[in-house]
């Protein structure tokens, strides 16, 4: 599988805070990738900088498509930002989906912004929820859902436009642990599954353990990187 993403000698700096020093790595087609790591040591500066939502001080975040690769971190902002609406699937713990929206109207409106007529995105939303299990909630209100049911929505929402690559940030960090491993498997089947790869901040050892790889950040660098034999996604 080739390489997605590449990012070449990241730094970041917050005022006086260095958040990345010289990160490096890949993430190819088909792969999930965790990144680990103890409170403060660069994990979702990092993400944010591969995700086009922060711009490193100094290095590449290299992103290939189909006979094109760009520099996310060169990009004008609005060149970033439609690569993110077009490219990139995000995840977060809380705080994407809208509250007022239906869970039908939070997955179909990232294809709304890419154009699509209402309907196709209503089917479309529909459909998603449905793979998800939770087709029957396509009416109700993100309040009117549970913690797990609001990541499968948030999960159907950010495969929604088809990227290349989902960024998660702590998915399932509000969740049992039940309940994670349910809807890690949904967010695995939903990526890795269709040859997307997935990018995971996680604090959840579990949750890494099921990606193929975890990156261990501590002072704003990767300390180690371990591999691991994907079990369970497939439930
Ligand atoms: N917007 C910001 N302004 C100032 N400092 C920041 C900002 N974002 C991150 N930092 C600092 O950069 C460092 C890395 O933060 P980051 O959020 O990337 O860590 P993390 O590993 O994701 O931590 P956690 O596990 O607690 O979420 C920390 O020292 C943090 O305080």
């Amino acid at each position: 599988m080739h390489n997605l993403i590449e990012a070449r000698g990241l730094f970041k700096d917050f005022g006086p805070t260095r958040a990345l020093r010289g990160v490096g790595l890949t993430v190819a087609a088909g792969e999930a990738v965790a990144i680990m790591g103890p409170s403060g040591s660069g994990k979702t500066t990092l993400l944010h900088c591969l995700a086009g939502i922060e711009t490193p001080g100094a290095g590449q975040v290299l992103f290939s498509r189909v006979g094109d690769t760009v520099d996310v971190a060169a990009l004008s902002d609005r060149r970033r930002g439609e690569l993110r609406r077009t490219s990139f699937g995000f995840v977060f713990q809380q705080g994407l989906l809208l509250p007022e929206l239906t869970a039908g109207e939070n997955v179909a409106l990232p294809l709304l912004l890419l154009g699509a007529r209402r309907a196709d995105a209503e089917a479309e939303a529909r459909r998603l929820l449905d793979l998800l299990g939770i087709g029957d909630k396509v009416g109700a209100r993100i309040g009117e859902l549970s913690g797990g049911q609001q990541q499968r929505v948030a999960i159907s929402r950010a495969q929604a436009s088809q990227p290349a690559v989902v960024f998660a940030d702590e998915p399932t960090g509000a969740l049992d642990s039940v309940t994670s491993a349910e809807v890690m498997s949904a967010l695995l089947a939903s990526t890795v599954g269709s040859g997307r790869a997935l990018v995971v901040v996680t604090h959840d050892a579990s949750v890494a353990a099921r990606c193929d790889r975890t990156l261990h950040m501590a002072d704003g660098t990767i300390v180690e990187m371990s591999t691991s034999v994907r079990a369970g996604d497939a439930s």
